[in-house]
């Protein structure tokens, strides 16, 4: 593989001291994904991402971004008055100052979540804080990328997605919630990718399985234009 290729790409950016963030945006919005949806939210999405999801539709956090301190950007989310905060990206876990980001967070009495890839170790992250963990399926390119060994750190109230691109990514996931006891034990999210199927079928899927999961789609891009950045 060239070492440019998005596969190998570095796991944790290092250049940043343990207290500086680089952020894509913050912004209040509808919660769209996971059990939360429907709830009003803030969104902190952190700056670079080391895997290149075939469907990403996040690449403009890829790069750029300001950098900013934890003090700014625990400020900028108390100023909405909201007690839903979701730490995200590109992958937020590939900064250091991501967790004593989340950590500050719980510290303020919000409820935290983080959407993660699954690419990175999460078992440092504040136990305070859910975890959405996203199991990368075969048509994401990147199911290769998935540390398998997070899944012992999963609890109760932390969830776990697949985003589903056709019938095969649907039959892996299958797979993986079976031979990993994945129902018992917390939620567990099938989301077809945005735009790319039709919704039924794989709703009619889970039914004729009986699959104990929750079947759930990015309800922000029913809300606003898909394309939008910042909702
Ligand atoms: C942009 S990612 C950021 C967090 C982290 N990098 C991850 O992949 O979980 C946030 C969520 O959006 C999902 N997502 C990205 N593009 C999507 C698409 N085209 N359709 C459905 N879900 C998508 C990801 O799978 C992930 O669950
Ligand atoms: N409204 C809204 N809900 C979301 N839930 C997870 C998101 C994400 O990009 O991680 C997201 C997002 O980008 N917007
Ligand atoms: S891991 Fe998340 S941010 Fe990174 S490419 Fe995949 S969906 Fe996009
Ligand atoms: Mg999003």
């Amino acid at each position: 593989m060239p070492m440019n290729s998005p596969k190998s790409l570095p796991l944790q950016s290092s250049s940043s001291p343990d207290s500086t963030l680089r952020i894509t945006e913050i912004f209040h919005s509808i919660q769209g994904e996971s059990t939360f949806a429907g709830e009003p939210c803030v969104f902190v999405r952190l700056t670079g991402c080391p895997l290149r999801c075939t469907w990403c539709d996040t690449a403009y956090a890829f790069h750029g971004g300001t950098d900013m301190s934890l003090a700014t950007v625990l400020d900028q989310v108390k100023s909405y008055g909201c007690r839903l905060v979701e730490v995200t990206g590109g992958e937020p876990l590939s900064q250091a100052a991501a967790f004593p980001l989340i950590a500050g967070l719980c510290d303020e009495g919000l409820e935290v979540l983080i959407e993660t890839s699954g690419a990175m170790d999460i078992s440092t992250v504040d136990p305070r804080a859910k975890i959405i963990l996203d199991i990368k399926c075969p048509g994401s390119d990147m199911e290769d990328r998935t540390r398998w060994d997070n899944l012992q750190h999963i609890t109760q109230k932390d969830q776990i997605k697949f985003v589903i691109s056709d019938r095969r990514d649907y039959d892996w996931a299958v797979d993986v919630v079976h031979r990993h006891h994945l129902a018992d034990r917390c939620p567990v999210l099938f989301s077809p990718v945005f735009g790319g199927q039709e919704l039924r079928p794989m709703a009619e899927w889970i039914l004729q399985d009986r699959l104990p999961v929750r079947f759930q789609v990015q309800l922000h891009k029913f809300i606003w234009n898909p394309e939008t950045r910042g909702v």
